[in-house]
């Protein structure tokens, strides 16, 4: 007999991943599976691997090891198919500097095949969406950081891609903005759409997240929906910020306080 529960479909799967850098492992034996309608969030502390995972399921990383599925196509062995169904956002926009922002979305969408009104169409959209409509046709170089990382968001989702790989995502983002993104996110993932991001802004991650990872060395150390992370953590009721400081050695942050002479130490 059928079910409703079907096992959900992967959009993004993840197989033994390593990646070393000389004899440093930076991510050791990572195995993921997301699926499609997801948004899947990835924390960790400083130098945890989470840019060296995004870079890797964005294509423009090796790992050593392990194999990546972007929804069952290999990343290794099929490229071009796998890196067509992915928009990555990096945290640190590149942009032509001489290129206006409607010459860049051109020039993007130009790679994915887009020609013209069409092209046109998509760009003025996304253009409208984070309010850069009037400065389409002036120089990236006259843009703010956070114009910059708007007009970087606009491009990822340009070929209209099933998954959506985010480094960071509202790092130089004014508040509306960051509204824009995550409410775009939601709508993305609502319609189908896959999301992996990582992020340091645990209230984001709280709040858009339906599953999180969190990394420490490399390796996975919790993983699941919040209330799973709770339980996994022992801490019912407790925020992202209280699990993620528990499971990643939250004592630690109270030495560094009570070092520094401040409220631990104090007593307060
Ligand atoms: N090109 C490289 N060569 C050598 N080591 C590297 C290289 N890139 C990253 N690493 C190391 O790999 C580890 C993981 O780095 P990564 O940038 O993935 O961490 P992260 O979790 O994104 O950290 P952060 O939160 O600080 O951005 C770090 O110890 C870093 O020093």
């Amino acid at each position: 007999m059928l079910t409703d529960h079907a096992t959900p479909q992967s959009m993004l799967r993840l197989e033994g991943i390593r990646k070393r850098y000389g004899s440093f492992t930076a991510v050791d034996g990572l195995d993921l599976d997301v699926h499609a309608g997801e948004i899947f969030g990835f924390l960790g502390p400083n130098g945890a691997g989470k840019t060296t995972t995004i870079r890797m399921v964005a294509g423009v990383l090796q790992p050593t090891e392990g194999r990546i599925l972007v929804d069952g196509e290999d990343l290794h062995r099929d490229p071009e198919r796998a890196k067509r169904r992915v928009g990555y956002i990096p945290d640190r926009p590149f942009l032509y500097p001489k290129l206006s922002g409607g010459e860049f979305l051109r020039f993007v969408g130009g790679l994915w095949g887009y020609e013209g009104d069409e092209l046109e169409a998509r760009a003025d959209r996304l253009l409208e969406l984070f309010s850069l409509s009037r400065w389409k046709d002036e120089l990236v170089e006259s843009y703010s950081h956070g114009m910059r990382q708007k007009l970087l968001i606009s491009s990822a989702f340009l070929h209209e891609p099933g998954l959506i790989v985010v480094d960071e995502p509202m790092v130089g983002l004014d508040p509306r903005s960051a509204r824009i993104l995550k409410d775009l996110l939601r709508a993305f993932a609502d319609d189908g759409g896959t999301v992996f991001l990582s992020t340091h802004t645990l209230e984001v991650a709280e709040a858009l997240c339906d599953r999180i990872a969190i990394l420490q060395g490399g390796q996975v150390i919790a993983r699941g929906t919040m209330d799973e992370l709770r339980r996994e953590a022992s801490a019912g009721g407790a925020h992202l910020e209280d699990i993620f400081l528990k499971v990643t050695g939250g004592d630690a942050v109270a030495d560094v306080v009570a070092a520094l002479g401040g409220p631990v130490a104090a007593g307060v």
